[in-house]
Protein backbone atom coordinates (compact mmCIF):
# COMPACT_ATOMS: atom_id res chain seq x y z
CA UNK A 1 0.00 0.00 0.00
CA UNK A 2 1.41 3.33 -1.12
CA UNK A 3 1.84 5.92 1.94
CA UNK A 4 -0.03 9.58 1.07
CA UNK A 5 -3.14 8.08 -0.52
CA UNK A 6 -6.45 8.37 0.65
CA UNK A 7 -8.23 4.60 -0.07
CA UNK A 8 -11.96 3.61 0.28
CA UNK A 9 -11.62 0.13 -1.48
CA UNK A 10 -13.41 -2.42 -0.56
CA UNK A 11 -12.35 -5.90 -2.82
CA UNK A 12 -9.62 -6.43 -4.82
CA UNK A 13 -9.51 -7.71 -8.54
CA UNK A 14 -6.26 -9.87 -9.14
CA UNK A 15 -5.45 -9.58 -13.07
CA UNK A 16 -2.70 -10.46 -15.58
CA UNK A 17 -1.44 -8.07 -18.45
CA UNK A 18 0.92 -9.98 -20.48
CA UNK A 19 3.76 -8.44 -23.51
CA UNK A 20 5.24 -10.80 -25.51
CA UNK A 21 8.69 -10.03 -27.34
CA UNK A 22 10.42 -10.93 -30.19
CA UNK A 23 13.62 -9.07 -31.07
CA UNK A 24 12.49 -5.18 -31.01
CA UNK A 25 8.94 -6.24 -31.07
CA UNK A 26 6.13 -6.21 -29.03
CA UNK A 27 2.68 -8.15 -29.40
CA UNK A 28 -0.18 -6.26 -28.77
CA UNK A 29 -3.59 -7.19 -29.02
CA UNK A 30 -6.82 -4.61 -30.23
CA UNK A 31 -9.76 -5.54 -27.79
CA UNK A 32 -12.90 -6.46 -29.48
CA UNK A 33 -15.26 -6.29 -27.00
CA UNK A 34 -15.40 -5.74 -22.86
CA UNK A 35 -13.73 -3.66 -20.49
CA UNK A 36 -11.03 -1.54 -22.67
CA UNK A 37 -12.68 -2.25 -25.52
CA UNK A 38 -11.01 -0.53 -28.82
CA UNK A 39 -7.60 -0.12 -27.01
CA UNK A 40 -4.26 -1.71 -28.07
CA UNK A 41 -2.94 -4.29 -24.72
CA UNK A 42 -1.52 -7.23 -23.38
CA UNK A 43 -3.64 -10.19 -23.21
CA UNK A 44 -4.48 -10.94 -19.77
CA UNK A 45 -7.61 -11.04 -17.39
CA UNK A 46 -9.08 -12.14 -14.34
CA UNK A 47 -6.53 -14.82 -12.30
CA UNK A 48 -9.80 -18.01 -11.62
CA UNK A 49 -10.07 -19.27 -7.92
CA UNK A 50 -7.62 -22.08 -7.55
CA UNK A 51 -5.28 -20.85 -10.27
CA UNK A 52 -1.94 -19.33 -9.79
CA UNK A 53 -0.98 -16.04 -11.54
CA UNK A 54 1.26 -17.73 -13.90
CA UNK A 55 -1.22 -20.37 -14.81
CA UNK A 56 -3.90 -17.32 -15.15
CA UNK A 57 -1.64 -15.39 -17.52
CA UNK A 58 -0.33 -18.64 -19.55
CA UNK A 59 -4.16 -19.68 -20.15
CA UNK A 60 -5.16 -16.14 -20.86
CA UNK A 61 -2.16 -15.77 -24.00
CA UNK A 62 -3.53 -19.02 -24.73
CA UNK A 63 -7.33 -18.28 -25.11
CA UNK A 64 -6.89 -14.77 -26.67
CA UNK A 65 -4.11 -15.18 -29.28
CA UNK A 66 -3.72 -18.66 -29.55
CA UNK A 67 0.22 -18.36 -28.28
CA UNK A 68 1.81 -20.80 -25.90
CA UNK A 69 4.74 -19.86 -23.39
CA UNK A 70 6.20 -21.50 -20.47
CA UNK A 71 8.56 -19.33 -19.93
CA UNK A 72 6.56 -16.32 -18.68
CA UNK A 73 8.26 -14.10 -15.71
CA UNK A 74 6.59 -11.34 -13.65
CA UNK A 75 8.28 -8.08 -13.98
CA UNK A 76 5.46 -5.61 -12.67
CA UNK A 77 2.44 -5.15 -10.44
CA UNK A 78 0.39 -2.27 -10.93
CA UNK A 79 -2.69 -1.44 -8.66
CA UNK A 80 -5.38 0.56 -10.92
CA UNK A 81 -8.46 1.91 -9.05
CA UNK A 82 -11.05 4.28 -10.54
CA UNK A 83 -12.46 7.13 -8.86
CA UNK A 84 -15.63 6.15 -7.03
CA UNK A 85 -15.26 2.19 -7.59
CA UNK A 86 -14.15 0.57 -4.20
CA UNK A 87 -13.05 -2.26 -6.44
CA UNK A 88 -9.07 -2.64 -7.01
CA UNK A 89 -7.27 -4.00 -9.80
CA UNK A 90 -4.23 -5.67 -8.81
CA UNK A 91 -2.64 -6.36 -11.87
CA UNK A 92 0.07 -8.43 -12.64
CA UNK A 93 2.82 -7.45 -15.43
CA UNK A 94 4.65 -10.74 -17.27
CA UNK A 95 6.59 -10.72 -20.02
CA UNK A 96 8.69 -13.03 -22.53
CA UNK A 97 10.71 -13.75 -25.63
CA UNK A 98 9.68 -17.37 -25.60
CA UNK A 99 6.56 -18.69 -26.91
CA UNK A 100 5.23 -21.22 -29.00
CA UNK A 101 2.58 -20.91 -32.06
CA UNK A 102 2.03 -17.81 -34.53
CA UNK A 103 -0.76 -15.11 -33.01
CA UNK A 104 -3.86 -15.56 -33.77
CA UNK A 105 -7.38 -13.55 -34.27
CA UNK A 106 -9.93 -14.86 -31.23
CA UNK A 107 -13.32 -13.11 -30.86
CA UNK A 108 -11.41 -11.43 -27.96
CA UNK A 109 -7.93 -9.84 -29.64
CA UNK A 110 -6.96 -8.82 -33.00
CA UNK A 111 -2.88 -9.19 -31.92
CA UNK A 112 0.06 -7.80 -34.19
CA UNK A 113 3.09 -6.88 -34.00
CA UNK A 114 4.70 -3.23 -33.22
CA UNK A 115 7.81 -1.69 -33.25
CA UNK A 116 9.26 -0.72 -29.53
CA UNK A 117 10.01 2.60 -31.49
CA UNK A 118 6.47 2.39 -33.21
CA UNK A 119 4.22 2.05 -29.79
CA UNK A 120 0.09 3.16 -30.49
CA UNK A 121 0.16 4.85 -27.18
CA UNK A 122 -2.88 6.95 -28.27
CA UNK A 123 -4.57 4.23 -28.87
CA UNK A 124 -3.80 2.29 -25.38
CA UNK A 125 -4.65 2.81 -21.43
CA UNK A 126 -3.16 6.10 -20.65
CA UNK A 127 -1.09 4.52 -17.96
CA UNK A 128 1.09 2.28 -20.29
CA UNK A 129 3.29 5.19 -21.43
CA UNK A 130 4.81 5.39 -18.30
CA UNK A 131 5.31 1.69 -17.12
CA UNK A 132 5.42 -0.32 -20.83
CA UNK A 133 8.81 1.43 -21.35
CA UNK A 134 9.92 0.11 -18.18
CA UNK A 135 9.12 -3.28 -19.33
CA UNK A 136 11.35 -2.97 -22.53
CA UNK A 137 13.97 -1.54 -20.82
CA UNK A 138 14.31 -4.88 -18.56
CA UNK A 139 13.10 -2.82 -15.50
CA UNK A 140 11.11 -4.65 -12.79
CA UNK A 141 8.46 -1.99 -11.03
CA UNK A 142 5.71 -1.58 -8.87
CA UNK A 143 2.80 1.43 -9.65
CA UNK A 144 -0.57 2.84 -8.81
CA UNK A 145 -2.86 4.56 -10.72
CA UNK A 146 -5.98 6.74 -9.67
CA UNK A 147 -8.12 6.83 -12.94
CA UNK A 148 -11.35 9.00 -12.98
CA UNK A 149 -13.25 7.51 -15.86
CA UNK A 150 -11.12 5.39 -18.82
CA UNK A 151 -9.35 8.79 -20.04
CA UNK A 152 -7.67 10.93 -17.34
CA UNK A 153 -5.33 9.97 -14.25
CA UNK A 154 -5.61 11.87 -11.43
CA UNK A 155 -2.65 10.35 -9.79
CA UNK A 156 0.28 7.96 -10.60
CA UNK A 157 3.11 6.45 -8.62
CA UNK A 158 5.66 4.18 -10.24
CA UNK A 159 8.90 2.76 -8.63
CA UNK A 160 11.69 0.37 -10.05
CA UNK A 161 13.33 -2.27 -8.20
C1 LIG B 1 -7.04 1.00 -16.00
N1 LIG B 1 -5.88 0.85 -16.73
C2 LIG B 1 -5.45 -0.29 -17.32
N2 LIG B 1 -4.30 -0.19 -17.97
C3 LIG B 1 -3.80 -1.26 -18.62
N3 LIG B 1 -4.38 -2.47 -18.65
C4 LIG B 1 -5.54 -2.58 -17.99
C5 LIG B 1 -6.12 -1.53 -17.29
N4 LIG B 1 -7.26 -1.98 -16.73
C6 LIG B 1 -7.38 -3.28 -17.08
N5 LIG B 1 -6.34 -3.65 -17.82
C7 LIG B 1 -6.11 -4.98 -18.39
O1 LIG B 1 -7.14 -5.26 -19.31
C8 LIG B 1 -7.44 -6.64 -19.26
C9 LIG B 1 -8.93 -6.72 -18.91
O2 LIG B 1 -9.32 -7.99 -18.85
P1 LIG B 1 -10.85 -8.36 -18.78
O3 LIG B 1 -11.38 -8.48 -20.15
O4 LIG B 1 -11.56 -7.48 -17.83
O5 LIG B 1 -10.69 -9.76 -18.11
P2 LIG B 1 -11.34 -11.12 -18.51
O6 LIG B 1 -10.93 -11.45 -19.91
O7 LIG B 1 -11.03 -12.10 -17.46
O8 LIG B 1 -12.81 -10.65 -18.43
P3 LIG B 1 -14.13 -11.41 -18.70
O9 LIG B 1 -14.27 -12.34 -17.55
O10 LIG B 1 -13.94 -12.08 -20.05
O11 LIG B 1 -15.12 -10.29 -18.71
C10 LIG B 1 -6.55 -7.26 -18.21
O12 LIG B 1 -5.40 -7.81 -18.83
C11 LIG B 1 -6.17 -6.06 -17.38
O13 LIG B 1 -4.94 -6.22 -16.75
Amino acid sequence: MYSGVVRSTTSRKVLTLVIIRKGSDILLGMKKRGFGAGKWNGFGGKVEPGETILEAAKRELQEECHLRSDSLREVGLIEFEFKGDPVLEETHVLTSDVFEGEPKETEEMRPQWFSIDNIPYHQMWLGDKYWLPLLIQGEQFKGYFLFEGEEKILNYELKTS
